[in-house]
């Protein structure tokens, strides 16, 4: 895909709906008794291997473009997969599944593609393991392919050294199975969709500070679940709706969870110019409609507890800093190295091609923002965030910037570049 300079953005958007949300639904549909009815659910890649995975284990999905209808069977419907499970890119489906495959009264194995195979499994195999699992990682280097032979479970309470809502996640749903309560402690709290939606669904779980402890073998029941807009996905339109001048955008219905707004934070307090509107509650998920007009910012320091509420986000943050006057630092942050690609390096080697003043440090960024940006050649690295984070910064350079591998879009946003052509018109 190719990108050049535009002079202004204006117009309202309406964001395709949560991945996180979107996953969780199909598995929590899957465990209940009854009919679970999912509206704008995210037609994204990741998402559509979550429902491939569910229907292998014996679970009747019927997907239609903006519903997905889930026949549910309860908490031990599932049923063993006669083929390998393939997770396609999604860490997601990979770690949180793995919580209730752990649990099942069968053996499965699952695996994905060559950028899923190289991300970190040790950290589900662990308190998996501890609750009474058998994980091998068939290669025996801690990633997929995995073999998991379920087996009775027991609760603990584990102590997580990274704030993951995927780690969480597992151990939570395999709680769900387990003899006694079982609760995860995080250093910072992640994004809480899973216990919101367990909730709804019927679940009993609590959650003090950063430990959230859930109690075992509940009744899950069927329910009608409307997925909120993605923040992560209207994060490079508030981006770009701040960097390029006279722009003013209307995104709509997006999720605004304390655990995942950390964006909206920081675009304020660099001087962002943000105003959130008809702000409402979806199935215990808050949204709103985001008003954003182009605004002189600031650089700041971006670390500690507000990294998790904005992981994702790091990359357009990483190009929205570039036009920010002084320096941003972005900190606390190494898990950027074990996402779909090491997003500390990609973005580093992509914004310095575009003639920035950025530093990779070991757990983040320098950007000194001022320098105008220059088109360069760029490789996604099959990095749907990458690509969509240097499709903006393309709006804003000299030049035309090619992005090579563009299609990943197709994993959390497919109509990304329609839209986002829309908006400049
Ligand atoms: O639970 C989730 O839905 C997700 C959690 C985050 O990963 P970690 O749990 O590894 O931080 C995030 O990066 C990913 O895109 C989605
Ligand atoms: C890291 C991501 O997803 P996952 O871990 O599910 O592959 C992402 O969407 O940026």
């Amino acid at each position: 895909m190719h990108f050049t300079k535009v002079s202004k953005l204006n117009g309202e958007i309406t964001i395709p709906g949560d991945k996180s949300i979107s996953h969780r639904a199909i598995m929590l549909g899957a465990l209940s008794k009854g009919t679970t009815e999912v509206s704008n659910f995210l037609q994204g890649a990741d998402c559509l291997s979550t429902i491939d995975c569910f229907r292998r284990m014996g679970i009747d999905i019927n997907n239609t473009a903006n519903s997905v209808t889930i026949k549910g069977k309860g908490l031990l419907g599932l049923t063993k997969p006669s083929q390998i499970l393939d997770v396609g890119n999604s860490g997601t489906t990979t770690r949180i599944m793995s919580g209730i495959l752990a649990a099942q009264s069968f053996e499965t194995s699952l695996t994905g593609d060559t950028s899923i195979q190289k991300r970190p499994m040790g950290r589900i195999i662990e308190p998996l393991s501890l609750m009474g699992a058998s994980i091998t990682s068939i290669n025996n280097n801690g990633c997929a392919p995995l073999l998991i032979r379920g087996s009775k479970l027991n609760g603990i309470h584990y102590i997580s050294k990274v704030a993951s809502a995927q780690v969480k996640s597992a151990i939570l749903l395999a709680g769900l199975f387990a003899e006694g309560e079982t609760s995860v402690s995080e250093p910072s709290v992640s994004r809480n969709h899973t216990e919101i939606m367990l909730k709804y669904f019927g679940g009993s779980i609590k959650t003090l500070g950063t430990t959230a402890t859930v109690t075992p073998n509940p009744v899950l029941t069927g329910q009608k679940v409307t997925v909120p807009g993605d923040i992560s996905s209207a994060a490079y339109f508030i981006v770009a709706g701040l960097i390029v001048p006279n722009s003013e955008l209307l995104i709509k219905n997006v999720g605004i969870n304390p655990t995942r707004d950390g964006i909206i934070r920081v675009c304020q307090q660099m001087g962002g110019d943000i105003t959130l509107l008809n702000i409402n509650d979806k199935n215990g998920e808050k949204t709103a409609d985001i008003l954003v007009k182009s605004s002189e910012l600031t650089g700041i320091e971006i670390g500690g507890s507000i990294i998790p509420t904005l992981i994702d986000e790091l990359p357009i943050i990483s190009v929205l800093a570039c036009f920010a006057k002084g320096k941003t630092m972005i900190k606390d942050a190494a898990e950027l190295k074990v996402k779909e690609s090491n997003r500390i390096d990609v973005c580093v080697n992509n914004l310095t091609a575009m003639n920035a003043n950025v530093k990779a440090t070991d757990d983040g960024m320098i950007i000194t923002g001022g320098r105008s940006l220059h088109a360069a050649v760029l490789d996604s690295k099959l990095d749907h965030r990458i690509a969509m984070s240097f499709a903006v910064a393309g709006l804003m350079a000299d030049g035309t910037t090619t992005i090579k591998n563009s299609e990943c879009v197709n994993i959390s946003y497919p109509t990304f570049y329609s839209d986002l052509a829309k908006l400049h018109a």
